[in-house]
């Protein structure tokens, strides 16, 4: 395993987040990245500082990252084979195990409210395309045009992407910029958030680790709660977040994870992934090896 920041042993306010196991970064992005994972993880917890739960943290930290479009969720996700948007998420309360989880939707801005909404109004836990669709609009969440969601670099990724025709190799640095998130509140409640806009050049109805329990996350307050990123095929088919410890070795890619006791740690095998930490309430940021920046939150 490549990296691996951790936190101590005392227990307290946790969030921990994600942009995506990736390949090297390029220097005009790293600061714009930087600031993005940073922003989310304060977001998340001054959630918890003001009293919110482990669930609150998590989907108000990736609301924070599918809105930047620097990161493969939301806007900015990247495009399909036919140059259109799906979307994957999901999202998990370790009090009880209930989960929310919704694949391929288009044309909305978070998916990650979506599936919180799985979870607490209906009686599943994951619905897909024009049901999640529909769902989407019976709880009033606005249909916005995909234009929107589509930024000018994921038009070129693809583009280059379809000449090199290089697409859903285990190794592919393409695959990058899922984000994801995993809190402790102040109740000793865990959760995970994950949100994606899968892989670039994907088959139209292909649907990833991101949105399934178990592979894409799993928080459990016995446990711990963990997030995971890389290649969906390759971490599906171990259930990596479900089996992290055991597992970790064996993917390509990263994830985040808090135990119950506050204990955190961000480990990935690709050459780099965003990731920020805010406890007790110092931010520790990184993204390649051996590099993190500690900053005293006010
Ligand atoms: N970068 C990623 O994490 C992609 C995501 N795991 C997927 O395969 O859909």
């Amino acid at each position: 395993m490549a990296a691996s920041p951790r936190g101590s042993m005392d227990v307290g306010l946790v969030v921990v987040v994600h942009g995506g196991g990736a390949s090297n970064i390029s220097a005009d992005r790293k600061e714009r990245v930087r600031e993005g994972i940073s922003r989310a993880a304060t977001e998340g917890y001054n959630i918890l500082k003001a009293g919110g739960s482990a669930v609150d943290a998590v989907e108000g930290a990736v609301i924070i990252l599918e809105n930047d479009p620097e990161f493969n969720a939301g806007c900015g996700s990247v495009l399909n084979v036919k140059g259109d948007i799906e979307m994957d998420a999901s999202i998990m309360d370790g009090r009880d195990l209930s989960s929310g989880a919704v694949s391929a939707v288009r044309c909305i801005e978070n998916p990650i409210k979506l599936a919180r909404l799985v979870m607490e109004k209906t009686p599943h836990c994951f619905l897909t395309g024009q049901g999640a669709q529909k769902f989407a609009a019976d709880m009033g969440i606005p249909e916005i045009p995909v234009e929107k969601l589509i930024t000018e670099r994921s038009k070129k990724h693809l583009e280059k992407e379809k000449l090199e025709k290089g697409a859903q190799k285990a190794d592919c640095p393409k695959n990058s910029g899922t984000v994801g998130a995993v809190a402790l509140d102040c109740r000793g409640n865990l959760a995970y958030a994950t949100s994606t806009g899968g892989i670039i050049n994907k088959m139209v109805g292909r649907v990833g680790d991101s949105p399934c329990i178990g592979a894409g996350g799993y928080a459990d307050n016995n446990l711990g709660a963990v997030s995971t990123t890389g290649h969906g095929e390759s971490i599906l088919k171990v259930n990596l977040a479900r089996l992290a410890l055991f597992h970790v070795e064996q993917g390509l890619g990263g994830l985040i994870l808090v135990s119950k006791t506050g204990d955190w740690v961000a480990k990935w095998t690709s050459a780099s992934m965003p990731w920020a930490a805010v406890k007790n309430g110092k931010l520790q940021a990184g993204i390649d090896l051996c590099e993190t920046k500690t900053t005293d939150l006010p």
